[in-house]
């Protein structure tokens, strides 16, 4: 048990949630969902909620997370007849499971087949009939993606973009737009909602300017001044416990808080918050290392990002009689899901976020605390079918005085090269004019057209260049791997560069298990290759591969047999973009050479040299590091490109390859040049 916190003891830290008030409390849930639906907060609103609608462009909503603001009001619109004469009514996600677990709820709900009357759209995966879909749930990043066939959305009747706080660059992207739409087509209504949104700069965001009112745009339809209603109400009681004192190892805090709940409360799966990849692997493994009695009967789950789709969606199954489980998870978890198991929730009170600075050209990924808003949508992914209980692994001084009301937008604290591409191939070019929910730095987004001008993804006029930066516009990566990938073409290596595509889009390949270092280090000898990190996945691939794809084989050499699943299922992902642009895959069987210049004409903005036994950028002298996990770590070559930079003592590169300086400027003559032996970045 942790030494920090003492659940079960005679005074345990116990806090009301802040807002107090339950109204729903009950232990006996009801059995008939029409009984639970009418019993969530959001049900008396019903007539509220469909006449602001009615009358007004954009209403914003709030409530309690599990208040019933996603899985009724589309039911509640569908029903007053917002879905007739085959138009739809869309609900935006911020994410891909969530986007699955709500829509098969509200098709249980309504008692219809998932895919039919209620469907839904993820990336490589759309669910949903035309003329049949009357509801259908999507990302927000597939909402925008439907733009580029269908400007003006013609198909939707009503858009309701939830979980808005999250405030991702997408979500940030499609309010901007919809906003715009919404001058086009009066008859668009809108629906932001949220359980911790700021409904009044949301509000402030979606009046129209004075000077439109005045030209008389827009007389006919609803009032433009948008609505806000704020849903009184909660589910079930959700106790919030807190550390008496700052934990000084969260992860095994939160391993010993979730040993001390088995141990002492009644059943109940627990959901836990980490930050990544890395720490979630190292408390999965101290679970199931500990095999004393403490730990028998729990079943534990990671939950990430770089996890196969089967293995994420292993959460959703029912969990075995005599058995807890456990689900540990990043932040994919913290909005909107319904776990039906989950009683308890571990809140490590940290998440990695991008922090991007326009000045370095420098975007490293920062394990930093959280905001009060995401600490209370963690809390309410329990108290949703039952009564439940949170466990911060902070101390309320540090959640009242540390933490913010809200996150940084994304959008002011990330690279903008995606965004002003996304904005560009739906034909808006004037970028610096566009209508921000919340503007980014003017220089972040100077640094991201500079970027794409030297990628040649954009041309003198900063329009999108053809073909080259059409096809990158179609591609769902970063701007940098889309030209690798769109260069190995070119180059005769297209398997190559889109196998490492699928590599870099996951965090890690490799095992790392605490105390197992020198293994490690052994097993990655076996595929290292003197180029570098990118040749070496290359090995791996191949010999994964070879090994019939088994995770015994993984097993023996370190290699994250989960990470491996994923991989091949993004490389057919992106197998599939490519042959929609034209591109076949060809191998440049042993030629490392060409593959590593196709690397390089996506990275060359990441290149870096040796000078005086410290690597320093080549664009801005920025002193950095080869990470202890890259194997040319020690080995130091002069010259090379990295894939990612991370911040911790110092900054690290990630996924370095060793390259010749002459193919920088055989890449972007426009920004390097050499000078006999010296070389410059311009
Ligand atoms: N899959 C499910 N199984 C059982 N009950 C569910 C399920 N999905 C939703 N519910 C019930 O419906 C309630 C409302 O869920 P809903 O997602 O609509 O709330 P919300 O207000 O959108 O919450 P949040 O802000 O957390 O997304 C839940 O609290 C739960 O009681």
């Amino acid at each position: 048990m942790s030494r920090f916190w003492k659940p079960g003891t005679e005074r345990p830290q116990l806090v009301d949630d802040e807002e107090g008030g339950v109204i729903f409390v009950s232990s006996t849930p009801s059995h008939s969902i029409e009984k639970q639906r009418q019993r969530l907060p959001v049900y008396k609103y019903r007539t509220h909620i469909l006449y602001l609608v009615e009358n007004h462009a954009a209403t914003i909503i709030v409530g309690e997370t599990g208040s019933g603001k996603t899985t009724q009001i589309p039911q509640f619109l569908n029903e007053a007849g917002w879905a007739e004469g085959g138009r739809v009514i869309a609900c935006t996600q911020p994410r891909r499971l969530s986007v699955q677990s709500v829509a098969a709820r509200v098709a249980e709900e309504m008692g219809v087949t998932l895919g039919d009357e209620v469907g839904y759209t993820i990336r490589f995966e759309d669910l949903t009939k035309p003329g049949v879909t009357r509801i259908k749930f999507l990302t927000d990043g597939v909402l925008l993606r439907e733009m580029m066939e269908d400007p003006l959305l013609t198909k939707y009747s009503v858009i309701m973009v939830d979980e808005a706080h999250e405030r991702s660059l997408s979500t940030d992207i499609l309010l901007g737009l919809l906003k715009k739409i919404q001058c086009r087509r009066p008859e668009l209504r809108l629906i932001i909602s949220s359980a911790t949104i700021e409904a009044k700069s949301m509000s402030a965001f979606f009046r129209p300017s004075k000077r439109r009112e005045e030209k008389g745009a827009d007389k006919l339809g609803p009032t433009k001044e948008p609505a806000i209603l704020s849903v009184e109400g909660k589910g079930f009681t959700v106790q919030t416990h807190y550390l008496e004192e700052p934990a000084s190892d969260y992860l095994r805090t939160a391993v010993s808080t979730i040993l001390a709940i088995h141990d002492q409360e009644p059943p109940g799966d627990v959901l836990v918050f980490l930050t990544g990849q890395d720490d979630i692997d190292a408390a999965v493994q101290l679970l199931t290392e500990d095999n004393t009695r403490r730990s028998s009967g729990l079943l534990v789950l990671p939950l990430y990002s770089g996890l196969s789709r089967a293995d994420q969606e292993l959460i959703f199954s029912p969990t075995p009689r005599s058995k807890r489980k456990v689900i540990i998870s990043t932040n994919i978890a913290e909005t909107s899901l319904t776990l039906e198991g989950v009683v308890y929730v571990v809140d490590s009170g940290f998440s990695k976020q991008r922090f991007y600075n326009p000045i370095s050209d420098i975007e490293n990924l920062v394990v930093a605390p959280i905001s009060k808003a995401s600490a209370r949508q963690r809390a309410g992914r329990a108290g949703r079918v039952r009564p439940g209980k949170c466990y911060r692994l902070y101390t309320e001084e540090f959640f009242n005085k540390e933490m913010s009301a809200h996150g940084i937008p994304e959008m002011q604290r990330s690279n903008l090269a995606s965004s002003i591409i996304q904005l560009k191939a739906l034909g808006i070019d004037n970028i610096l004019g566009f209508d921000w929910p919340a503007p980014p730095a003017p220089e972040a987004m100077v640094r991201a057209l500079e970027i794409l001008y030297l990628l040649g993804v954009i041309d003198d006029d900063a329009k999108l260049t053809s073909p080259v930066g059409f096809q990158v516009a179609e591609i769902p990566l970063d701007a940098t791997v889309s030209k690798m990938i769109l260069s190995g073409h070119l180059l005769g290596c297209s398997e190559e560069v889109i196998t490492v595509a699928a590599i870099l889009s996951i965090q890690s390949i490799w095992v790392s298990v605490r105390g197992s270092q020198k293994e490690l280090d052994e097993a990655k000898l076996r595929f290292a290759a003197a180029e570098g990190d990118h040749v070496t996945y290359l090995n791996v691939y191949k010999a994964y591969l070879q090994s019939g794809k088994s995770p015994q084989w993984c097993h023996k050499n370190f290699i994250n047999y989960q990470a491996m699943k994923k991989v091949v299922e993004t490389r057919g992902q992106l197998t599939r973009i490519a042959h929609r642009l034209g591109i076949a895959l060809k191998s440049c069987e042993k030629d490392t050479e060409v593959f590593r210049k196709a690397v390089t004409a996506g990275f060359f903005t990441n290149a870096c040299r040796l000078e005086g036994g410290v690597y320093k950028t080549v664009r801005n002298s920025q002193e950095v590091h080869i990470h202890p996990s890259s194997v040319l770590f020690r080995v130091n070559p002069k010259w090379v490109v990295y894939h990612s930079l991370v911040l911790t003592d110092r900054h690290y590169m990630r996924n370095v390859m060793t390259i010749e300086p002459s193919w920088l400027t055989e890449a972007a003559p426009n920004l390097y040049q050499q000078k006999s032996s010296n070389f410059d970045a311009r």
